[in-house]
């Protein structure tokens, strides 16, 4: 899918004017963009450049110091994400997220991290365990569902196969898919996801693609991910938004930002009148390779 127009698309998340300061340390400033429903989003930057504090923004770590997140259902429910308690962010916005740093419940077992993730979902289906202890229909249908969601998820990130072992048992890649399938149990409309590739070797990271694909072409779940992996970004992505220093300076088709050359002067350090000396060369090592 094309990455969307801003004046026909169909958002998924709008972020509008968002700030966020640490004392006085102002991390995002006034940081506006559009993901559109069913697509991969990238942000991307140097390091510091703020994008994990607008994930931390946008799944309720933080509330921002200004701004707006607007989160628009398929059915057209609008909810407003800064305003939200951050449990409800999954549960009523239906946003989740994975981190950079893997976190998984390592000593209980891979499907049994996908069944806690469904928690709040069982605990409303058993009336706050009243149903649940006097064995009502209902509870038990949400628990059928409930593992069946988790099996599900198993097979297309290839674990079922090790679906009793302990999440710390599992190697890294396996693990980082493993956070994949425990977001997507809880059914959102966008997945957000830190770093992703972060740790896999080549063949893992194409594998990611190809689960990450899948979940958008299967499940037309949207995707706002941050990621330094740039064959990743490259490959998957429709949408590009490309952060220095907190603000926005590209935000583009992927073809469009990778030639931009404030995007390769962020990346590369050097100063905007230096980019087209860079690029020349980057040409000419690109063509004696060709040869
Ligand atoms: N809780 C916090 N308190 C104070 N400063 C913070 C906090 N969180 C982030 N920052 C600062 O905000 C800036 C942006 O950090 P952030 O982690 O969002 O960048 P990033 O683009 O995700 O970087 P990286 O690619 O290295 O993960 C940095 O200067 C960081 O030190």
């Amino acid at each position: 899918m094309a990455a969307g127009n801003a004046t026909t698309m169909d958002p998924v998340l709008s972020v509008e004017h968002v700030t966020m300061r640490f004392g006085g340390l102002t991390a995002v400033k006034d940081l506006s963009f559009t993901a559109a429903r069913g697509e991969v989003t990238a942000l991307i930057g140097p390091n510091g450049a703020g994008k994990t504090t607008v994930f931390n923004c946008i799944t309720g770590f933080y509330k921002p110091t200004t701004g707006m997140l607007r989160m628009t259902h398929r059915g057209g429910d609008v909810h407003l994400l800064e305003r939200m308690p951050d449990f409800k962010i999954s549960q009523v916005g239906r946003v989740a997220r994975t981190f950079q740093n893997i976190r998984l419940f390592g000593g209980m077992t891979v499907l049994e991290n996908l069944l806690v993730a469904q928690h709040n979902m069982l605990m409303r289906a058993s009336g706050m365990t009243v149903l649940g202890i006097l064995g009502f229909k209902r509870y038990h249908d949400a628990a059928a569902e409930a593992v069946d969601r988790a099996r599900h998820w198993l097979e297309q990130t290839q674990l079922i196969d090790r679906a009793d072992d302990p999440a710390a048992d599992l190697p890294y890649g396996a693990q980082r898919r493993l956070e994949i399938a425990r977001a997507m149990c809880t059914g959102p409309e966008l997945l957000c996801l830190d770093e992703p590739a972060a740790g896999l070797n080549p063949r893992e990271s194409a594998d990611l693609n190809t689960l990450l694909l899948d979940i958008r072409a299967k499940e037309g779940t949207s995707i706002l991910l941050i990621e330094h992996d740039m064959s990743v970004v490259m490959q998957i992505s429709d949408h590009v938004v490309v952060l220095e220093y907190g603000k926005k300076i590209a935000d583009g088709k992927p073809e469009a930002v990778r030639n931009d050359p404030s995007v390769i002067a962020a990346y590369l350090g050097v100063d905007d009148e230096e980019v087209e000396a860079v690029e020349h060369q980057l040409d000419a090592m690109a063509g004696e390779a060709a040869q």
